[in-house]
């Protein structure tokens, strides 16, 4: 889709079944494991979104050129066992034919991808540079690439100390088994040690310093290897991981609650709501399933049954004034928003990591919310948001700033205000590309 498009909702009830894609946070770490466990793990129910789908080309890519690369260093046996030797020169070429073979991978916007790749790629004896958009070049890096040195990765910046571009060289060798990780900045960093651990020949311990942010996304990331048969231990900030096998394994890719939490936010905006999203789970390894508990604070009951949820609109008085984002941070803007849009002055904690996520969300947000006439104001790690001042305009316009969730999570402001007007509405893409046309299925009219 190009341009910007005019979303707006004549009625304000909701109902249908809406089918969403894969979660790219199990996705990408189902990858990951595919990968490592050189076939004997698969993935089931891959995502569409488009940070997965570059995950996979990478790694595919990469399977490809590493079956290349056997292919040209047994030529190089060939031409050693053959009658005659191969010329010095001969073989300086076909050694730097190995290194050429792919030297550049750019993983647009996907931070996941980016991290779990630094941590992936050195043990594929590679050259590679790793890169990305300018946002992702702004993204930090330094906490996960300091761990990967010490293990023993020959990793340097191309532009920026601490920033992607990194060039990853070959000559991996594992000079530690026990690595101090801060836990406060990313737990991507953390997923991606511990995905790679079981496949060190020492394994892997993990100190965590300081406060673990993100922790359901780290719970995920082991409960995803037990399936694949990798034990752990975690006692205190310490997990470990030891060298051992993947089992044969199908990992079931479930649903994206990120994205079915837009759908909360839409039935909390309408008057009736009656919305079943098949395949999520109750018992979810996406901590973002939360989103049932937070939503009961604006009138959504959550049902599980016939293998789904069912979501149900009551008239209730909106409960909860305080919400902590520290263990699902990707909900924050859904759930700000949602707030803003009934002028419901409430506080927030948990959103330090917000700033160096697909943009600084906090500015962001601010900004955009301020088209309402809604203040979103910082005070230390406190976040308090202002409606005394809401107005409701006939139309506003949303920046997106290349963020996907900035667009999804004021795309249900069409139900308060008569035309939304989204900029850049491909950036859903990233996790969701189904998103707008999901919305024409239950009754938006999207106009370009
Ligand atoms: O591991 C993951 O899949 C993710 C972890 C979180 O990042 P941080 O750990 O940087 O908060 C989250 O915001 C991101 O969308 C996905
Ligand atoms: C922060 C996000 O993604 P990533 O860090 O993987 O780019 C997100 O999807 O909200």
């Amino acid at each position: 889709m190009q341009g910007n498009i005019i979303i707006s909702k004549a009625d304000k009830t909701l109902s249908g079944t809406i089918q969403l894609t894969g979660s790219k946070s199990e996705c990408n770490r189902a990858l990951i494991i595919e990968a490592l466990s050189k076939g004997k793990v698969k993935v089931k129910n891959m995502s569409d979104a488009a940070d997965a789908v570059t995950l996979k080309g990478v790694l595919n890519q990469e399977s490809v050129v590493g079956s290349q690369k056997t292919e040209v260093r047994s030529q190089v046996v060939i031409m050693a066992d053959g009658d005659s030797e191969p010329s010095k020169s001969e073989i300086v070429n076909l050694k730097s034919e190995i290194v050429n073979l792919k030297s550049e991978i750019n993983i647009g916007p996907a931070g996941t991808a980016m991290r779990f790749l630094t941590a992936y790629l050195p043990l594929q004896d590679k050259n590679v540079v790793l890169t990305g958009t300018q946002r992702m070049q702004q993204r930090p890096i330094g906490v996960l690439v300091d761990a990967m040195r010490k293990l023993g990765a020959k990793i340097d910046y191309e532009i920026n100390d601490g920033f992607p571009p990194i060039k990853i060289h070959s000559g991996f060798e594992q000079q530690t088994n026990r690595i101090a990780i801060k836990g406060d900045i990313s737990s991507q960093y953390i997923t991606a040690l511990l995905l790679i651990a079981s496949s060190l020949p020492q394994g892997l311990t993990l100190e965590i310093e300081g406060e673990l942010t993100s922790k359901p996304y780290v719970e995920m990331t082991l409960a995803m290897l037990q399936q694949a048969g990798i034990a752990h231990t975690w006692a205190g900030n310490s997990i470990g991981i030891e060298s051992q096998p993947f089992k044969e394994t199908d990992l079931v890719v479930e649903p994206d609650w990120s994205a079915a939490s837009y759908w909360y936010a839409i039935a909390a905006l309408s008057n009736t709501a009656e919305l079943f999203l098949p395949a999520l789970k109750a018992y979810s390894l996406q901590g973002d399933s939360v989103i049932t508990e937070i939503m009961a604070n604006f009138g959504i009951t959550s049902q599980f049954k016939d293998g789904g949820v069912y979501l149900q609109k009551e008239a209730k008085p909106i409960l909860r004034k305080i919400f902590d984002f520290k263990e699902c941070p990707d909900l924050a803007q859904t759930v700000i928003v949602v707030c803003a849009a009934l002028g419901h002055d409430a506080t927030f904690t948990g959103l330090e990591t917000l700033k160096i996520k697909e943009t600084d969300r906090i500015a962001a947000l601010q900004n955009e919310l301020a088209k309402i006439g809604v203040k979103l104001t910082e005070k230390g790690q406190v976040y308090k948001l202002d409606c005394s001042e809401k107005r409701i305009p006939e139309k506003v316009i949303i920046h997106t700033y290349e963020d996907h969730r900035m667009a999804m999570a004021f795309a249900p402001l069409a139900l308060v205000i008569p035309q939304v007007e989204i900029e850049d509405p491909t950036v859903v893409e990233k996790s969701y590309p189904a998103f707008w046309s999901d919305l024409e299925k239950v009754g938006f009219s999207i106009k370009k």
